[in-house]
């Protein structure tokens, strides 16, 4: 069989995009330059022969996987050292890195994932500079490999209740790290199982008995040259997980074993030599990693949608059944508006948060800038910004994912369309570095905190500034401006009922803390209405600034996008809405035919918004969403991948069903 170079639905829906899709992909990559620095890298990175997989890494076991993904991250780290990369989540000079390209080599991630998220970005934000030079540079060249290893079997959650202990000895000028319990088990950190060799352990310091929080240690637990653990250390892996099965989370515990005393990173904090505790000026900075690395998760979910949404709208469009007028050909699924309704979203939930964590990681780096003078007055407002927008992303990415694998129908289900795998390192987002409910607990702890300085008369932070404004009813508008209002208004009005609930609470008795337990639920909800006003607000925005620069005709289609999110969300909450403004059932009805009329004209050009996400076929790793959308040929070709096809009948014929079917058995 002859195959053409591109199936002709998706030449068909090529020829109708109005935009130029390389000004998209150039926009999304944060600049032309980022573009082809990026595809220079996966071209060296895809030519490799080492980072392909032979046998498909379902097929493999467990330890076969790990051992795989093993191999290929050492090949991995040695052509992107080659390449001249540098940047992963840390030492980044621009908002673009290679993370996609580093996760498409690992339909399951690798084992040296921590190593560039956590143990590297730990090192140089809580070292000192004579502690940086000497580890930064050796974890670099990868002579030690680390994790971050902080959750125990006991919490996850509730950092104080940590149990590992790090006991200062003035004599020996050591810190003597000890589990005191089973629950006190270092339990999930990435590549702790048969991996590292290092890793940041974050442990109780106590001092002459005192307790003096948590803190970061940087802590050997194998030997260099024979990877054997090192006396007094407990260390193995997990077990299988939902996802991530290649990444090698281990569990870790000690037995009184003995560090340096400069082994603990003292950029914030200190111990002397004659055990002596400088606190650092804010406790919190000890924080700092999970800080940076929630606000990298908005970006993650934001990409692993795109990759969604790439794969189900490019096999919508190649995808025909049943019929949507009796005496014409079955259309292409993409065609049925439930469907456009299922995955535009996708397209434009994908913007918004690829812009807004753009513009989080500026506020981001400017905060370090004036932390690293002593300034901390926006740290709360960084971390409910941070823990918000992680949990919005991930609950609305993943949820979104799961959308796109189901609207593939069967196929979906397939592991080779990737679009389970995709769900699975999507949803863990929702869970690792801090779980959402706790995070939008957090979120609200900040809001209400705000609210009641402000109704004392204190200026509020740019992102809460809008709480200020007198919450008087106004009629409904359905302009972009309007609906971002409105949105205000909900979380305003969500904010300050929490709020009274709270107040009545304590006044009918309870205390403070239980008053926050009862009023929790309505919590949280005011943490995410407030999370997306942020989000409404910023990807307005952030389209409004770029659209200046871009052609009418790019211009055109992401305000589309926009148009259809603000709508969208306006549809999706519209109880909040009518609680909390003057939407009417007209306006709704208006509304609906608006979200219709966006469908039908973002419809020509969907083929096209999800090729300016510009993910190379490799880079999917998805029978269903290849570019040329030859599917079922796919299909077919990896199923004959399965190791039970290599042989007619599988020797279980002889042995168990044919003497059942004898009656012999
Ligand atoms: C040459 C080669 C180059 C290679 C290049 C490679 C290129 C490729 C790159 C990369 C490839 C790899 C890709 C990686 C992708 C990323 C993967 C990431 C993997 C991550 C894996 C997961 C890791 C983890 O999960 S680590 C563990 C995370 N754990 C948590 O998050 C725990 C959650 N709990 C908490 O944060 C806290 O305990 C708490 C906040 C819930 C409560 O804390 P507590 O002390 O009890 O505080 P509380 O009393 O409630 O509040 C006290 C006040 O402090 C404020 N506060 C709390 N936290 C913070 C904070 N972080 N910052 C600032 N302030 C904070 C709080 O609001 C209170 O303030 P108040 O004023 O008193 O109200
Ligand atoms: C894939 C993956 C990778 C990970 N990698 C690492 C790693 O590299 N290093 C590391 O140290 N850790 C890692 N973790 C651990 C992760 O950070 C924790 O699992 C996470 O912070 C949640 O904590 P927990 O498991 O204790 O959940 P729990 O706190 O036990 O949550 C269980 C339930 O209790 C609720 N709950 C808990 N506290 C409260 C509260 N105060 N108010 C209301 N509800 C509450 C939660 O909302 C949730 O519904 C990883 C986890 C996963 C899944």
């Amino acid at each position: 069989m002859t195959l053409k170079k591109v199936n002709p639905d998706l030449e068909k829906e090529r020829s109708t995009c109005t935009f130029n899709i390389e000004e998209l992909t150039n926009l999304l990559d944060t600049g032309a330059h980022c573009t082809a620095e990026r595809r220079a890298v996966e071209d060296k990175v895809f030519s490799v022969k080492e980072l392909k997989d032979e046998i498909p890494d379902e097929f493999l076991s467990h330890k076969e996987r790990y051992e795989n993904a093993i191999r290929k991250s050492v090949f991995l780290h040695k052509v992107l050292q080659e390449t001249g990369v540098k940047r992963g989540v840390y030492n980044r000079s621009d908002k673009s890195d290679f993370r996609t390209t580093y996760y498409s080599i690992f339909k399951d991630g690798s084992p040296f994932m921590l190593q560039y998220s956590m143990f590297v970005p730990t090192i140089l934000g809580q070292g000192d500079s004579e502690q940086v030079e000497l580890w930064y540079k050796r974890a670099l060249n990868m002579e030690i490999i680390g994790t971050y290893a902080q959750t125990e079997l006991g919490h996850g959650t509730f950092i104080r209740g940590l149990e590992t202990e790090a006991v200062y000895d003035e004599k020996t000028e050591e810190f003597i790290l000890n589990s005191p319990s089973l629950s006190s088990y270092k339990w999930w950190p990435g590549g702790l199982g048969h991996t590292t060799n290092y890793c940041i352990v974050m442990a109780q310091l106590k001092i002459k008995g005192k307790p003096y929080g948590m803190q970061p240690f940087i802590v050997q637990i194998r030997d260099e040259e024979t990877h054997m653990p090192l006396p007094g250390v407990k260390v193995g892996e997990i077990g299988a997980k939902l996802a991530f099965n290649t990444v090698n989370n281990g569990f870790l515990g000690f037995e009184h074993v003995r560090i340096p005393r400069r082994h603990m990173l003292m950029r914030f904090s200190q111990v002397s030599k004659d055990g002596k505790f400088t606190s650092s000026a804010n406790p919190k900075l000890a924080y700092g990693t999970m800080v940076m690395v929630r606000v990298t998760i908005v970006n993650s979910a934001a990409t692993y949608l795109s990759r969604a949404v790439t794969i189900a709208i490019r096999y919508s469009a190649v995808r025909h059944q049943s019929k949507l007028k009796q005496n014409e050909p079955e259309p292409q699924i993409l065609d049925y508006v439930t469907q456009q309704h299922k995955l535009f979203i996708g397209i434009a939930t994908s913007h918004a948060y690829m812009f807004c964590s753009y513009w989080l990681w500026d506020v981001y780096v400017m905060y370090q800038k004036e932390q690293n003078v002593g300034n901390f007055d926006r740290l709360p407002e960084l971390h409910a910004l941070a823990c918000c927008l992680k949990v919005i992303s991930s609950s609305d990415c993943t949820g979104l994912v799961e959308k796109c694998r189901m609207s593939c129908g069967g196929h979906g289900f397939m592991m080779s369309s990737n679009l389970p795998q995709l769900y699975g390192i999507s949803t863990a987002t929702c869970t690792y570095e801090g779980e959402n409910t706790v995070m939008l607990l957090q979120t609200a702890r900040a809001l209400v905190k705000a609210w009641e300085l402000g109704s004392r008369g204190r200026p509020f932070s740019p992102t809460m500034s809008y709480f200020a404004e007198k919450n008087v009813p106004s009629k409904w508008d359905s302009s972009l401006e309007g609906i971002l209002n409105a949105f205000q208004k909900v979380s305003i009005g969500k904010l300050s009922s929490s709020v009274s609930s709270l107040q009545e609470y304590t006044k009918s008795g309870l205390s403070a803390e239980d008053a926050w337990n009862k009023a929790s639920v309505q919590l949280i909800g005011a943490a995410e209405a407030w999370g997306r006003a942020v989000v409404l607000s910023i990807y307005k925005s952030e389209i409004e600034r770029y659209g200046q620069t871009v052609s009418p005709a790019l211009k055109s289609v992401l305000f589309d996008l926009v148009e259809l999110y603000y709508v969208h969300l306006t549809l999706e909450k519209m109880g909040d809405l009518l609680l909390y403004t003057q939407l009417s059932e007209k306006d709704v009805v208006s509304l609906r035919k608006k979200y219709e009329d966006l469908l039908e004209k973002i419809r020509p050009n969907a083929i096209g918004l999800v090729d300016a996400f510009d993910y190379r076929d490799e880079v999917l790793n998805s029978t269903l969403g290849s570019y040329d959308g030859f599917a079922y040929e796919r299909l077919m070709t990896e199923a004959m991948k399965s190791p039970l096809n290599a042989e007619p009948v599988n020797q279980s014929f002889h042995k168990y069903i044919k003497p059942l079917m004898k009656g012999k058995l």
